[in-house]
């Protein structure tokens, strides 16, 4: 039977229910977690290349300014929507909260397949969205970074715009920026090199050994590549990994290091398709690979009621926002399998943004040890406050996630008297 609902804005309320009912939490807190505080819709008008004018439909959603500043990405995509963009944001909330930083959520999107695209058509688009979202944007309102098929070079971009509007530099108002004009090092690596921390603590949790331990990869784009590189280097055999061109397998580990080479240059369009290194599939066949971890690092839905029943792995380390079901969360939990939930394990990526915004702020910068050092305390950190959690209360890592981001979230709006 088809699962009731795909929709990531009920399944994210679905999460904040959960968890708030297993915290004892008040009505009053749910109902103000339930929603984004704000979502600004914008028609952005682009002159397109052959003269024509096009209006592309964008959203900036603020979840929850309660413990700061809101904190999330600009997506590019042709399936974003209103609802996508909201619950994007309200995970954003969770994952600040969890990661200990001092932000709410924010996240924004364009519905728009960049593709088909001219680079200069994708900076119009870029400069016009951030003059139409600027009334809501700020260093201390609501941040925006980088997140799917958006880039540091499109940072760069919005930063221009919104300093101009502002008549001065305000270079803290985006993050993943490039290195040139205030970015961190290591945040572009931040992201997958987190999700690659949060491997090897399951791997230690499970007692498996992480070297020669088999992963497999879903997505190749900034998450994915480099979870599967660092896992690599942390010595995994990434077996199997795939993006919407193809799924790649060799048993004896994909050299991930030569495949990242091979999607950058030019003619390869960025995929992993024609890697001679490996066997082609179709994409879907990642499902079906036995492997000891199984890494969702592409988009929402990914692990449903039906590709759960493909999946043979021990552990599922989630790169992506929302790549599984609260029908298929049951699933692995019956199966025992140790889900490692996206609001802890790809929480690198905002972590290293909040790194490059206090950069920003003192005009001081750090080396990319020093920030890796500081990304790793962090995280791993939080893996074992909220894997005690999970012990202490027999819940999943995903509950014992929620349970500590709404926990936190909730003292700051009481704090406020926003709530009881
Ligand atoms: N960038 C960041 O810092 C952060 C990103 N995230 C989340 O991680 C996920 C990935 O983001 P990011 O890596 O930045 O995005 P990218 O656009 O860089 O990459 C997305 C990747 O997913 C692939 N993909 C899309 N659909 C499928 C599919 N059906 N099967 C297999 N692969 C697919 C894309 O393939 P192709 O390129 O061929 O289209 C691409 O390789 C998103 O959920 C994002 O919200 C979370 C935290 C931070
Ligand atoms: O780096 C950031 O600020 C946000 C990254 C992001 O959008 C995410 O974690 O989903």
């Amino acid at each position: 039977m088809a699962e009731k609902t795909l929709n990531p804005f009920e399944i994210v309320q679905s999460q904040i229910k959960e968890a708030c009912d297993a915290l004892g939490e008040t009505q009053e807190v749910y109902e103000m977690l339930k929603q984004p505080k704000s979502c600004m819709e914008v028609a952005i008008p682009v002159r397109m290349d052959n003269g024509e004018l096009k209006i592309f439909e964008g959203f900036r959603s603020l979840h929850s300014d309660a413990v700061g500043p809101g904190k999330g990405g600009i997506r590019y995509h042709q399936n974003v929507s209103r609802d996508e963009v909201k619950a994007l944001s309200a995970w954003m909330t969770f994952k600040c909260s969890v990661a200990g930083i001092p932000y709410g959520g924010g996240k924004g999107g364009i519905i728009v397949d960049p593709r088909e695209m001219s680079k200069g058509e994708i900076e119009r688009m870029s400069r016009k969205f951030v003059e139409l979202i600027y009334p809501v944007i700020g260093e201390k309102v609501d941040i925006p970074a980088p997140d799917v098929n958006t880039t540091p070079e499109i940072m760069g971009w919005m930063v221009d715009e919104f300093c101009k509007l502002e008549g001065e530099q305000r270079i803290g108002v985006f993050t993943g920026k490039p290195l040139a004009i205030g970015g961190s090092l290591a945040r572009f690596e931040a992201t997958g090199y987190g999700v690659a921390l949060m491997m090897k603590e399951a791997f230690r949790v499970k007692n498996i050994d992480m070297k020669g331990a088999t992963v497999s990869v879903q997505g190749f784009g900034n998450v994915g590549r480099f979870a599967a590189l660092y896992a690599q280097e942390m010595g995994a055999k990434v077996i199997a990994v795939s993006d919407v061109s193809c799924a790649l397998v060799n048993e004896d580990g994909i050299d991930i290091a030569a495949l990242y080479e091979y999607v950058n240059i030019p003619e390869n369009k960025n995929m992993i398709k024609g890697f001679e290194g490996a066997r082609e599939y179709d994409r879907d066949s990642i499902y079906d690979m036995k492997v000891d971890l199984f890494a969702p690092c592409a988009l929402e839905n990914s692990i449903t009621s039906e590709t759960v029943k493909r999946l043979d792995a021990k552990i599922v380390v989630e790169g992506a926002n929302g790549p599984t079901t609260p029908e298929a969360d049951k699933v692995l939990q019956e199966r025992e399998i140790l889900l490692v939930p996206d609001i802890l394990s790809n929480g690198g990526g905002v972590m290293v943004s909040y790194f490059e915004w206090v950069q920003n702020l003192q005009g001081y910068y750090w080396s990319f040890e020093e920030v890796q050092e500081k990304q790793e305390v962090k995280m791993v950190n939080a893996f074992n406050d909220i894997y005690k959690l999970m012990e202490e209360r027999n819940v999943t890592m995903r509950v014992a996630a929620f349970m500590m981001a709404i926990k936190r979230v909730a003292d700051a709006m009481r704090c406020k008297g926003w709530v009881k």
